[in-house]
């Protein structure tokens, strides 16, 4: 069967996004994401986005394969790709602020005038039974604990976006090998759902450097509910404000953990390169 797609990418971070609107449930499985993810032998991505049929009052369902077939909670830069997806779908009938059903709870993307994409992150989860990990016992938070990786103990401070994120501030993020340790923050015993592990240097109160290893798909050259986490982590290890750019090496992020409704705000671009079928 043919699959029609659109190939989007937010700051590098690649998706296959698929218009499920007639189905309730994914027409491709994880097994043919995989391969559809693969770089050589398929199209290339950091994963399969699907726009669902919405539930309740919301707009549509958003679920996502990451290429290595695991079902993530949520996908922030994933999440602008799917806004712009559904503006070229809507034609006329598009909207600019869409109310979209995820894993991870209700996300609102909303396209700015400038073309951009503001996102309501929701809330941060900053308790160790919702990350989850076994850091700290599971009504605490977890914020500059040591983790021993690779024979060395990191501080490491834990946010979940709805998936889990396991940060480390470093002096210099470039001098990281990160396709060597990555995989071992990533399959620690620590996280019994594995995480997202990102690094990160702190250059004001309001810039910060990131490179991260990602749960299900490694090295990506952007994370957006990464950098949500890590604006969060950055505020109770006492790194950073509550606004900050967040520098990734596929581009900038401007993120904010509002003090007025406590929710976290994200805003970047999302591109569309080619359409297709396979
Ligand atoms: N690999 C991530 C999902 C994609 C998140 C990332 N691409 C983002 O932009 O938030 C996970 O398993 O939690």
């Amino acid at each position: 069967m043919a699959i029609e797609f659109t190939k989007y990418q937010g700051l590098g971070n690649d998706f296959i996004l698929v218009d499920n609107r007639s189905n309730p449930e994914p027409v491709v499985t994880p097994e043919q994401a995989v391969k559809m993810c693969d770089r050589h032998f398929g199209i290339g991505a950091d994963g399969v986005i699907f726009a669902l049929p919405g539930e309740n009052v919301s707009d549509y369902t958003m679920r996502i394969f990451n290429s290595d077939g695991s079902e993530p909670e949520m996908c922030g830069n994933g999440i602008r790709c799917l806004a712009a997806f559904l503006v070229d779908l809507e034609g006329d009938n598009s909207k600019s602020k869409y109310h979209i059903n995820t894993l991870a709870g209700e996300i609102i993307p909303e396209i700015m005038p400038d073309g951009q994409i503001k996102v309501d992150m929701g809330f941060p989860r900053l308790l160790a039974g919702e990350i989850p990990t076994t850091l700290a016992p599971k009504d605490e938070k977890v914020v500059n604990r040591p983790l021993e990786v690779a024979g060395k103990s990191w501080d490491v401070t834990c946010v979940s976006m709805g998936n889990p994120h396991c940060i480390t501030f470093v002096d210099d993020v470039a001098a990281i090998e990160l396709e060597k340790i990555g995989p071992q923050f990533e399959t620690h015993s620590a996280f019994p759902q594995k995480t997202n592990t990102e690094f990160i240097q702190v250059v004001s109160s309001d810039y910060v450097k990131m490179r991260v290893w990602e749960r299900g798909a490694g090295i990506t050259l952007a994370c957006g509910t990464g950098a949500c986490a890590t604006l969060v982590a950055g505020v109770l290890a006492g790194k950073c404000g509550r606004k900050a750019t967040v520098e990734l090496p596929g581009g900038c992020l401007q993120i904010e953990w509002s003090e007025v409704d406590q929710k976290v705000y994200m805003t970047g671009p999302a591109q569309k390169v080619f359409a297709g079928n396979i």
